[in-house]
C-alpha cells in the first residue's frame, strides 16, 4: 500500500512555483531519500503532506487519507522532524518528550523514548547544554513519540557533526527495520546514500529523477560525465544539447556545461554548443558517479553553492 501519494500537485506563491505538477508514491516501509539543493521545493512538499501548506493545485495522500480533510488524523500517524526546529534551553530531555506525548494526547514512557535516541543519561539535564546531536536526537526522539507509521525528517543531519549523522541514519534504519515508512530530506547524497531505498531528486519544484541507488548508478553506467569549459554558455544555448540522441541531462553553470551523455556523442555535443555560438575552451571526460548524477540531475546555481556539502564528503563512512 502506497504510505504517500502526490498526485499532479503544484503550489505557486504569487509568481514562484515552488512544486510544479508532482507525481511521487513512497510505499509503505520504504525509506525514501528526498534530495535537491536550497530552494527545490522539499519543504514546501513536506508541509503539503502535513497540510501546513495548501497546494494550489493536485491531490495529496497520507495513509490513504486526504491530507487535507483528514489533516488531524494524518498528523496522529506521523511522526516530524522540522528543519531548523530547535529546542526549549529551560526544559529538560524527558520534559520534552513528555511534551510531545500530551500535545498527541498520549501517555508513555519518556524514558524509553530517549533510550531509543540514545540519550537516556542526559533525561534530567537542561536542553540548553545539550549538543548540536544531543539535541537533534532528543527533536528525533519527539518526532517517535506515539510509534508514528510514517516519519518525517526534514535535513534530519544538519549541523550535525560526522558521527552525529551516521548515527542519525542508524536510527533512520531502525526505525524503518520496525516497518516505519521514513521520508527523508536533504541536499546532502552522502548522507541519504547509505540509508534509502529509493530517492527522488527535485529540482526547480519538479522531479527531475526516482529511482533505486542501484537504479541510479545503472543509469550512469553507460555514461559519461563530458565537462566542458566555455566562455559563456546560458540555459538557452543548452537547447541544442539536451535534444541530441544519447545525451542525458545537460547543466551550466556560465563558464563551465557539464553534460551525461553516452561515450559517441561527445563529439556531436561540442558541435552543438558551437552551432548554439559558444566558443569552447577545453573538456574533459570522466566516468559519472552517483554524485556526478546528483549534480547533474540538481544543476543549476543552488548546486554549484553548494557543492562543498553535495559531495558528503564530511560523512563518508
Ligand atoms: N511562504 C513562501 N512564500 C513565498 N515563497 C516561498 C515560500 N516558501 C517557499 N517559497 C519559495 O518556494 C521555493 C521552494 O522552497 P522550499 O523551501 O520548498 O525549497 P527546499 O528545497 O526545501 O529548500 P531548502 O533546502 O533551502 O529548505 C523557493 O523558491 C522558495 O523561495
Amino acid at each position: 500500500m502506497a504510505a504517500i501519494e502526490l498526485e499532479g500537485v503544484t503550489k505557486r506563491y504569487g509568481d514562484v512555483t515552488a512544486v510544479r505538477d508532482l507525481d511521487l508514491t513512497v510505499e509503505e516501509g520504504e525509506v525514501f531519500g528526498f534530495l535537491g539543493p536550497n530552494g527545490a521545493g522539499k519543504s514546501t512538499t513536506i508541509n503539503m503532506l502535513l497540510d501546513f501548506v495548501r497546494p494550489t493545485s493536485g491531490t495529496v495522500r497520507v495513509l490513504s487519507r486526504d491530507a487535507q480533510a483528514e489533516s488531524v488524523a494524518v498528523r496522529r500517524r506521523t511522526g516530524v522532524l522540522p528543519e531548523g526546529y530547535d529546542v526549549y534551553e529551560r526544559l529538560t530531555g524527558r520534559q520534552h518528550v513528555e511534551f510531545a506525548m500530551r500535545s498527541k494526547e498520549l501517555d508513555g514512557d519518556a524514558d524509553a523514548v530517549l533510550e531509543r535516541v540514545g540519550i537516556a543519561d542526559a533525561a534530567d539535564r537542561r536542553a540548553g547544554g545539550y549538543s548540536k546531536g544531543m539535541r537533534q536526537r532528543l527533536v528525533l526522539g519527539m518526532a517517535l513519540v506515539g510509534e508514528p507509521e510514517i516519519l518525517i525528517l526534514d535535513e534530519p543531519s544538519s549541523g550535525l557533526d560526522p558521527a552525529g549523522a551516521k548515527e542519525m541514519r542508524e536510527i533512520v534504519r531502525d526505525e524503518a527495520e520496525r516497518g516505519t515508512t521514513v521520508f527523508f530530506s536533504s541536499h546532502v547524497l552522502g548522507q541519504v546514500e547509505s540509508v534509502c531505498d529509493r530517492v527522488g531528486i527535485m529540482r526547480e519544484g519538479e522531479l527531475v529523477a526516482e529511482d533505486s541507488i542501484e537504479g541510479l548508478r545503472e543509469a550512469v553506467g553507460g555514461e559519461e560525465q563530458l565537462v566542458v569549459t566555455v566562455d559563456a554558455a546560458s540555459e538557452a544555448d543548452l537547447e541544442g544539447v539536451r535534444a541530441l540522441d544519447g545525451v542525458s541531462s545537460a547543466a551550466t553553470d556560465g563558464g563551465t556545461v557539464t553534460v551525461s551523455c553516452e561515450s559517441d556523442a561527445k563529439t556531436k555535443v561540442i558541435g552543438a554548443l558551437e552551432d548554439a555560438g559558444v566558443t569552447v575552451k577545453d573538456f574533459s571526460t570522466e566516468e559519472a558517479s552517483l554524485e556526478d548524477l546528483f549534480l547533474t540531475y540538481a544543476g543549476g546555481d543552488g548546486a554549484d553553492a553548494e557543492s562543498g556539502d553535495v559531495t558528503g564528503t564530511e560523512v563518508a563512512e
